[in-house]
């Protein structure tokens, strides 16, 4: 069993340089942070960012009206599972459902939904950089935008008998944000120990994910992460999913491979083939552990 380290704060990247308008100055913070990148990803594919350029009102904004909307009342779901959440896709597809209730929700969570969405692309081309890949190759192989989705989820306080709010697990898609309110619980699997994501205002973790991870044949890491529920009260939190289309197929790319010399560690696959085996582990839990699906499946 892993223990946890409190000492252990994930390392924070300031996008200011990315989102100023250049000078050389620019250049040079900017090739540092992605530098910090570079080195937290091969380490650990975990990180805070700050100066995002997502407004920080606008987060806090949907974090209350988060716990407005699921306060309405429905407590007995509490008995029969550790969370509830909503899902929301990008609002251009036009299926999302809102409910009529707290006013400002569905602005809100569309304002946001734009935001993140210019943070993906932001960090895509700072991961594209990071890897040394052909100037806007990240931005070609994945301009599609209409697999991402955004979950807002509510977990319920941790009782005496269990407290376990999402099992650990790692994201199948490329890059997620997490936006989180002050109750805390999120934790990241770092050489063993189960280091804290604790919130910090303002700030977003991101994660990269397993898209990424194969992309660059096993050297940036698809982190392990799990939220353990608190005691004293419900938690909110948001994840935003950037990933690629369905119809893309991922596999460890030259840079990573032919190039350097290195055996490919992942045979390819389609993104949409993944996605519908990590789905039956939730809807058809396999009794074994061993036997729910992974980025291991395809392993070489
Ligand atoms: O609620 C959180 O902080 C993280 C949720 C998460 O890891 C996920 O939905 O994949
Ligand atoms: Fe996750």
């Amino acid at each position: 069993m892993a223990a946890t380290n409190n000492v252990g704060a994930l390392p924070v990247v300031d996008l200011a340089p990315f989102l100023a308008t250049g000078d050389d100055e620019g250049g040079v913070a900017r090739a540092s942070a992605t530098g910090a990148v570079r080195k937290v990803c091969r380490e650990y594919g975990f990180f805070r960012v700050v100066n995002h350029g997502v407004p920080a009102e606008l987060m806090a904004r949907v974090l209350e009206l988060l716990a407005a909307f699921f306060a309405l009342p429905d407590e007995e779901k509490a008995k029969v599972r550790p969370n509830e959440y909503l899902l929301a896709f990008d609002p251009q597809l036009g299926f999302n459902l809102y409910p009529d209730e707290p006013s400002g929700f569905k602005e809100a969570l569309e304002e946001l939904y734009g935001k993140l969405t210019e943070l993906g692309v932001l960090i895509q081309e700072i991961l594209n950089e990071c890897m040394g890949l052909p100037p806007g190759y990240l931005k070609e192989y994945n301009g599609d935008r209409s697999f991402d989705f955004m979950a807002a989820l509510r977990y319920f306080p941790a009782t005496a008998e269990e407290n376990s709010g999402i099992s650990e697990h790692e994201d199948g898609n490329c890059i997620t944000f997490v936006l989180q309110d002050g109750v805390g619980g999120l934790e990241v699997l770092k050489d063993g120990a189960w280091v804290p994501a604790d919130p910090v205002e303002g700030s977003i973790v991101v994660n990269i994910g397993d898209v990424i991870q194969v992309l660059s044949n096993g050297e940036m890491k698809s982190a392990t992460h799990r939220v353990v529920r608190k005691p004293a009260a419900h938690r909110h939190s948001l994840a935003f999913f950037f990933t690629v289309h369905g119809n893309k197929w991922v596999e460890p790319l030259p840079e990573y491979t032919e190039k350097v010399g290195k055996a490919p560690r992942y045979r390819r696959f389609l993104y949409s083939e993944y996605q519908l085996l990590r789905m039956r582990n939730m809807t058809h839990p396999p009794s074994r552990p061993e036997d729910v699906v992974h980025i291991t499946h395809y392993a070489i």
